[in-house]
């Protein structure tokens, strides 16, 4: 009898294991072919990696992985022509304004249209005054110039009288554009010395805080200056951060101009030196010289910053410093930039970032703090949202 039982259980067991096979054959049918097993790497562990084992992560296929998006912008080696990389063709300058105008009109639309409908208001009474002012304040104007403006407009809408959307709208335009005053000279200062022997480029120190855009803006210039036919080197005197040196040089590859770079934590104004003299063997029209703003103290600053004019000085006057300002920071970036004003002579402001700010009126009181003029703006992270200043085009993309 036991013989009996355990005949049966076997029998079951075999049967079962059959039955079993081929249910998870069939599965197995269905299923996408699996892919082939890894077997981790057995390796011993090296200096300064963490104790744990390997972790066995999906490793991405070379096709998978997507290029950096300056790859595609890249115009491609020409067929037949090995060796040779062709370089991007940024857009020219001119009315590059007229074409960010919709940015700025996008961020300014508080400060532009919150003037035009409070000066429609049928009665023009102290409270509106007052609330004119505070839209001014707001949008970063500066007290002096605010009060200049409500001044100018309450004698000319008393004089005006009956007021329509066309009269006001040209009335305000007028008194915003002489507040930013047109009369400024605005010109960049980026052509060659051609009368000096030998020719020497015109050289431009950019300079301003950390995080301002400073390295962002000197590669945006660099295409700006491409753009209208200038050969240019740039120059990393920003020794302290290895990565700018590399921003920097990828922005030059991109159209073509040199990097003089030299070690991380090197001397800025070596670097600098060298990059004007690059520039003179080269016969470059303009070299841009991209410096660290590490504003730890007003003395460190000036030790830095004014070793670097001096030393670059050595092979000629420099023609631009230009001060990197973001114009999302308000009067604080203001009190940075009079610290910087005070050690070197600024001869224009770039004001980046106006695309991600309603206080366009920092244009204004900038300009009045420093008694220099804003040159350029920036207005987006692409690479040609660089444009050159242009007071009426600025104030008609606010009221637009
Ligand atoms: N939206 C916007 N972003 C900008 C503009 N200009 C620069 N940026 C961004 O600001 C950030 C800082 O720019 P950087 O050029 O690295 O600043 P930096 O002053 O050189 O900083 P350090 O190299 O640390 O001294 C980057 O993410 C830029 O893309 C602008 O006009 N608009």
């Amino acid at each position: 009898m036991e013989y009996v039982i355990l005949a049966i259980v076997i029998a079951a067991v075999v049967i079962g294991g059959a039955a079993g096979l081929v249910v998870s054959g069939k599965r197995r049918k269905e299923l996408p072919p699996a892919p082939p097993a890894r077997t981790p790497e057995l390796r011993e562990p090296q200096v300064g990696e963490e104790a744990a084992p390997p972790k066995e992560e999906p490793r991405r296929q070379v096709e998978e992985v997507a290029l950096p998006e300056t790859a595609v912008e890249t115009v491609p080696e020409t067929p037949g022509e090995e060796g040779v990389l062709l370089v991007e063709v940024p857009e020219p300058t001119a009315g590059r304004l007229t074409r960010l105008r919709s940015r700025l009109a996008r961020s300014q639309n508080t400060l532009g249209k919150g003037l035009l409908n409070l000066l429609s208001r049928d009665r023009l009474d102290e409270d509106t005054w007052e609330e004119i002012e505070e839209l001014l304040l707001t949008a970063d104007v500066g007290v002096q110039p605010t009060q200049e403006l409500v001044e100018a407009l309450r004698t000319r809408v008393k004089v005006l009288g009956t007021r329509s959307p066309d009269e006001l709208r040209g009335l305000l335009r007028e008194e915003l554009v002489a507040l930013i005053d047109p009369t400024l000279d605005r010109t960049l200062n980026t052509a060659k010395h051609a009368d000096e022997d030998p020719a020497r480029p015109a050289v431009l120190l950019v300079v301003g805080v950390n995080g301002v855009g400073k390295t962002t803006t000197s590669g945006k210039l660099a295409r700006v200056l491409v753009a209208d036919g200038r050969k240019v080197v740039l120059g990393a005197a920003d020794t302290f951060r290895a990565a700018a040196a590399d921003q920097l040089q990828t922005w030059g590859e991109r159209v073509g101009a040199r990097t003089v770079r030299g070690p991380e934590g090197g001397d800025p104004a070596s670097v600098a030196f060298d990059a004007v003299k690059e520039g003179i063997a080269e016969g470059a029209d303009t070299v841009l010289v991209d410096t660290a703003g590490r504003l730890h103290t007003k003395t460190g600053l000036m030790d830095e910053l004014g070793k670097v004019k001096r030393v670059v000085e050595k092979h000629g006057p420099v023609d631009e410093v230009l001060l990197v300002l973001d114009a999302t920071t308000g009067q604080n970036g203001l009190v940075q930039a009079k610290v910087f004003a005070e050690v070197v002579d600024i001869t224009g402001i770039v004001l980046t970032k106006l695309d991600g700010t309603a206080k366009g009126g920092i244009v204004i009181s900038v300009q009045r703090q420093l008694g220099v003029p804003v040159k350029l703006i920036g207005l987006g992270e692409g690479a040609d949202d660089l444009a050159p200043f242009e007071p009426e085009a600025f104030v008609d993309a606010l009221l637009d």
